[in-house]
């Protein structure tokens, strides 16, 4: 059999396994600088982001490519509340989800399903009409935090908490999470996490955003496969594995065997290591220093004293390979001391990187041209059919 294996390499370039080094498309959203651990959208640092902005004002920069006047700002920022409702169908459409869902599975099914809601008009498939676009990227920048927050609540039986138009984007979505108005310092956490995961240039979920759009699919469908791609472990889910790793190692004590236990069995540390970053992610060390912050006023807990010395640990161990912590390392850290469940790390991430996905969705509505990418064929050829009596 094996001789009549071939190799068809017509028309290949170079194949890179997980595409590692290809670009995939010109994009001036993000810039990522990975040796030196720096992160740019639209070439403002995101530390300056972090430190001055808020999430309107964030993704009105990822989404037109400059910082909004006061009156672009005031006018998103009133059509983001005004937007931030879901109908009761989808609401009901939620009570029949099984009460174990992963909160990422309902997200998805019912971004999905809220594109037969808001039908995109089938004459400007894959031509940029900008009022349309907007509509779509205000819909879903608003009504996600709501199908996350009414699913976290339907689950265990309680009535979903209606958003208030009174609160900032931040505010409301922990308003709607919590039920509790958040302190102002809860507040300007949660709005600063989700302006620094709201884009990171041409990530899988990104990816996944771009290759359904690139076939003039809805933009609802590109956006709800980009969740699924996101949920992955190896992916956004990994914020929620640290806590599952970090609750497992249990003391600062069994961090070292648990390490050394993991790398000799060739398992990657949750939270760890990165495709383009060789060096610390910025994000995470901007997520450390918003827990620091937060236990300046609630004290610190044993999960992050395990996080640090696994930091620590790896310095040795995985350092030499660039292997750091990434912005999944902490973030889980600072939403558990805000009293969120773990299963809401990686949706609340989402919440913030549909920013991104739409400004990406945007920028190639303008010039994209479908996906299509070549394959390597290792498989037979010119076999015969058998009858199946003669196999
Ligand atoms: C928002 C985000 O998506 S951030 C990333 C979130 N994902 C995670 O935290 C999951 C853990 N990390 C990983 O699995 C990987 O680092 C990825 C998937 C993020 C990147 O993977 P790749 O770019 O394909 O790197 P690759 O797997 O080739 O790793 C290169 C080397 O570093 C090692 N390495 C990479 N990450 C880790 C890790 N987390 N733990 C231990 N070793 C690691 C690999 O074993 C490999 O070593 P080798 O050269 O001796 O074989
Ligand atoms: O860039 C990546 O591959 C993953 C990542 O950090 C992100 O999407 O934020």
């Amino acid at each position: 059999m094996t001789e009549n294996k071939i190799t068809a390499t017509s028309g290949i370039a170079c194949y890179s396994p997980g595409l590692a080094g290809i670009p995939a498309a010109e994009s001036s959203i993000s810039y990522v600088d990975g040796q030196h651990g720096y992160l740019e959208y639209r070439g403002i640092d995101i530390e300056q982001l972090a430190e001055h902005s808020s999430f309107e004002e964030t993704a009105w920069l990822l989404l037109y490519g400059t910082l909004p006047t006061a009156d672009e700002l005031a006018a998103f920022d009133k059509e983001l509340r005004h937007h931030r409702r879901v109908k009761f169908r989808i609401r009901d459409m939620m009570k029949c989800f099984p009460e174990s869902a992963h909160p990422m599975d309902s997200l998805q099914a019912t971004v999905a399903a809220l594109g037969m809601y808001y039908p995109f008009p089938k004459s400007e498939k894959g031509r940029l009409d900008p009022k349309t676009a907007h509509q779509v990227c205000v819909n879903l920048i608003a009504k996600m935090p709501t199908l996350v927050a009414a699913h976290a609540r339907m689950r265990h039986g309680d009535d979903p908490i209606a958003p208030r138009d009174d609160l900032s984007h931040a505010a409301n979505f922990f308003y709607m999470l919590t039920g509790e108005e958040p302190y102002p310092l809860t507040e300007r956490i949660m709005d600063v996490a989700l302006i620094v995961h709201a884009e990171h240039t041409m990530n899988a979920s990104t990816f996944s955003t771009l290759v359904v759009a690139s076939t003039h699919a809805d933009p609802y469908s590109s956006i709800s496969a980009a969740i699924g791609a996101l949920a992955g472990p190896l992916h956004g889910g990994a914020n929620e594995d640290v806590l599952h790793m970090l609750d497992e190692i249990g003391s600062v004590e069994a961090a070292d065997a648990y390490l050394n236990n993991k790398l000799s069995k060739k398992e990657k540390i949750s939270g760890l290591g990165h495709r383009v970053y060789k060096t610390k992610d910025p994000r995470a060390t901007l997520l450390q220093k918003l827990y620091v912050e937060l236990t300046e006023k609630m004290g610190s807990d044993p999960t992050y004293e395990i996080a640090r010395h696994i930091e620590e640990l790896s310095k040795s161990t995985l350092g030499s390979k660039g292997v750091c912590p990434n912005v999944d390392f902490y973030s889980g850290i600072v939403y558990r001391k805000l009293g969120i469940a773990t299963d809401l790390f990686t949706p609340i991430f989402a919440v913030s990187r549909v920013a991104g996905w739409l400004a990406h969705w945007k920028e190639q509505l303008g010039d994209g041209r479908l996906y299509r990418p070549n394959q390597i064929y290792r498989g037979l050829r010119d076999q015969t059919y058998v009858p199946i009596e003669k196999r």
